[in-house]
């Protein structure tokens, strides 16, 4: 029988809603409790590490996550199941991707009803994150997560809908596999990309997005030593207005990395366009290309590569995203 680490860290899945209609958090996680009843088929052992709404999460707790799922694998652990708030899980999941030491499967879950809504799907998505955290095919595919029956790799899948229990996808390319009544099946392989093992995470990287008409305000607002790194999400396929261009160089000139990914839901950024302001351009200044990353993800890329000692092109090969 497989042992898998069920590791509880807060989010709407472990709340419940009140007699007003508010989701609150709940002292006792009702999710942990729960969990008996897919003993049996697993041996689950549970660690309720946070109890904490997902937008109270840092890098700093991302890194407690990591470490302990480090820990279970020396505990000769076969699987990690993360139950998450929705909110920032894709941030957390592509952290644990990129940072992870085994093949272990590393299986993020979550809910959009909290515990005690009616048609809630926390304990079904538990179940089924479970599941697949067990099943052998899971191995060596980096972190997932699988919410509402789909399964998706970290480094791709976004939220994209505020209440539905649909709301995670995977735009460009889509999930890679499904779960049918407790059966996980991969139609997907996913092309392997370079780890970076981390102690410590240095943050300060920052996450700007553009807009039809922007100047350099923001950009001079950052333009600071405390600055580590930056993420624009650039116009359609990599593209910037031309007056954000002089304060784009004075974070340049402060040695700031600086990554350019697209805000378009859809697709990968390129340096296509060549006037002012456009990809070509901003790539001889020196932005870093990301390819298919959406912003959050890039960032925490950035500051993963930044984290750990990576710089000039060992830095500028890990984020661009490039297949390796
Ligand atoms: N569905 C959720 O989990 C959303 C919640 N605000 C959270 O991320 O903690």
């Amino acid at each position: 029988m497989k042992t898998i680490l069920a590791i509880h860290t807060g989010g709407t899945i472990s709340m419940s809603q009140n007699e007003k209609g508010e989701v609150v958090p709940n002292a006792e996680n009702p999710i942990a409790k729960e969990a008996t009843i897919i003993n049996g088929q697993v041996n689950l052992i549970t660690d309720e590490l946070f109890n904490l709404p997902s937008p109270h999460v840092t890098p700093s707790v991302m890194l407690q996550i990591k470490q302990r799922i480090d820990r279970a694998v020396t505990e000769g652990v076969d699987g990690v199941v993360i139950t998450h708030g929705t909110d920032t899980l894709e941030e957390t999941a592509y952290f644990l991707d990129l940072t992870q030491t085994s093949d272990i499967p590393i299986v993020l879950t979550g809910a959009m009803r909290s515990s005690n809504e009616i048609g809630s799907d926390g304990l079904y998505n538990f179940q089924s994150a479970i599941m697949v955290a067990a099943t052998p095919e899971s191995q060596g595919k980096g972190a997932l997560v699988v919410m509402n029956d789909e399964i998706h790799t970290a480094r791709y899948v976004t939220k994209t809908h505020t209440t539905n229990v649909a709301t995670f996808r995977t735009p460009t390319f889509g999930p890679i596999g499904v779960v049918a009544k407790g059966k996980a099946q991969y139609f997907q392989e996913l092309i392997q990309q370079g780890t970076c093992d981390i102690d410590h995470v240095d943050d300060n990287v920052f996450l700007i997005k553009a807009y039809a008409g922007m100047d350099g305000t923001l950009f001079n607002a950052i333009a600071t030593p405390e600055t580590k790194g930056l993420v624009i999400e650039g116009l359609g396929a990599g593209n910037l207005p031309p007056a954000t261009l002089p304060a784009i160089e004075k974070l340049l000139a402060l040695r700031i990395p600086i990554v350019l990914v697209s805000r378009c839901y859809n697709g990968v950024a390129q340096d296509i366009y060549d006037y002012e302001g456009g990809g070509i351009e901003l790539t001889k200044m020196g932005l870093i290309l990301c390819q298919g990353l959406n912003g959050q993800k890039a960032r925490i890329k950035l500051l993963v590569g930044l984290s750990g000692g990576l710089t000039g092109d060992r830095l500028k090969a890990f984020v661009s995203n490039a297949i390796s």
